[in-house]
């Protein structure tokens, strides 16, 4: 049976359906990236999700507990952090922590390990005097990870943790949500940067106005409504030396003359080809029209010194799924 079971669920506010029917399973152990553009319904379906908010219907088991009808023997098992989350003034990050292990009933020498294994997974450990208010956004946002971790929940529930973020510690969070996973953790993340989720997740779910438009494996979503697993865009890089621009031009020029060949666009030291294929066309043929066009290049006395084919991402299965209609 899978950690956590969602059937149906729907969450009306007055006329509004923020959340429609919405159904999908996770194992423990796994990570499922939630993707949506604002109002898609991620927040308030992660609400219910951590019983902060109760469906208008549907149900949602964690472990075996309805979350609806048993909701605090659910509740040990989830840990939330939400998209907006405080810390207090004069409050170090050792006692903001302690603070919490506190309200979570935890006692003695076993608190005082808890909070500082916590820290030391977190890497806060250094930090452990420091005010929370003086932290940088990726160390407040650890101490936030910190505090859902203190009472050892099973499922991981985070509303958009990396906004914000630097891209370094955005490696960073993906990496302790990785070492969570395999710890048996299920997580749940959810994000409007597509292609940061593509690398972290094992799982996604793209949402809509409410609506699921699909779930399943990452690989499974990219292969989704766009029919080949590879972008027919290429991006072609020439070692131009002297002659400069008149060889990105020729190359250009003869690219345009090519069949398949839509769009040429110089981006600063290449050159992204774009392809129109059938739908349907598998990465063979997208090979095999890339090949025509290396030949041509190479053919002509073009200096190319790098030629490849973009792998589709979670971008374009995205603009897929939803069909463009979302940003
Ligand atoms: N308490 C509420 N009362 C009325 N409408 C609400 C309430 N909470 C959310 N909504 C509406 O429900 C829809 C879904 O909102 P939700 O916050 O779940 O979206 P989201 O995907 O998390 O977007 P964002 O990334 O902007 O937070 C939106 O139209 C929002 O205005």
């Amino acid at each position: 049976m899978s950690l956590l079971q969602v059937k149906g669920l729907r969450r009306d506010f007055g006329s509004l359906r923020a959340v429609d029917d919405v159904s999908f399973t996770l194992e423990a152990g796994s990570i499922l990236g939630f993707i949506g553009p604002n109002g898609a319904g991620k927040s308030t379906t992660l609400r219910i999700l951590a019983t902060l908010d109760v469906p208008t219907t549907g149900e949602v088991l964690l472990d075996g507990h309805s979350l609806v009808d048993a909701p605090d023997k659910a509740r040990p098992l989830i840990g939330y952090m939400p998209d907006r989350y405080g810390t207090y003034d004069d409050v170090t990050v050792f006692e903001f922590l302690d603070f919490f292990a506190r309200a979570y009933g935890l006692k003695g020498t076993q608190r005082r390990e808890r909070v500082e294994s916590v820290m030391e997974f977190t890497g806060l450990t250094p930090l452990a005097q420091k005010l929370t208010t003086a932290l940088s956004k990726g160390m407040r946002q650890r101490v936030a990870l910190g505090r859902t971790l203190l009472h050892d929940p099973r499922l991981l529930l985070l509303d958009e943790p990396a906004d914000g973020l630097d891209p370094r510690a955005r490696i960073e969070l993906r990496e302790l949500l990785r070492a969570l996973a395999d710890q048996g953790k299920a997580v749940i993340i959810s994000s409007h940067i597509l292609t940061e989720l593509a690398e972290i997740c094992d799982t996604c779910a793209i949402i809509e106005q409410g609506r699921l438009l699909a779930t399943g494996k990452v690989e499974d979503i990219l292969q989704q409504g766009g029919g080949s697993a590879v972008a027919p865009e290429l991006t072609v890089r020439l070692a131009a030396g002297a002659e400069g621009d008149a060889v990105w031009a020729r190359a250009e020029r003869l690219l345009l003359e090519q069949p398949r060949v839509v769009h040429v666009a110089r981006e600063g030291e290449a050159l992204r080809v774009r392809l129109e294929l059938e739908p349907g066309t598998g990465p063979a043929q997208v090979d095999a029209a890339a090949a025509v066009l290396l030949t041509a290049l190479v053919s002509a006395g073009l200096p190319v010194c790098s030629f490849s084919a973009r792998e589709r991402n979670l971008e374009d299965a995205f603009m897929t799924v939803t069909k463009g209609r979302v940003a």
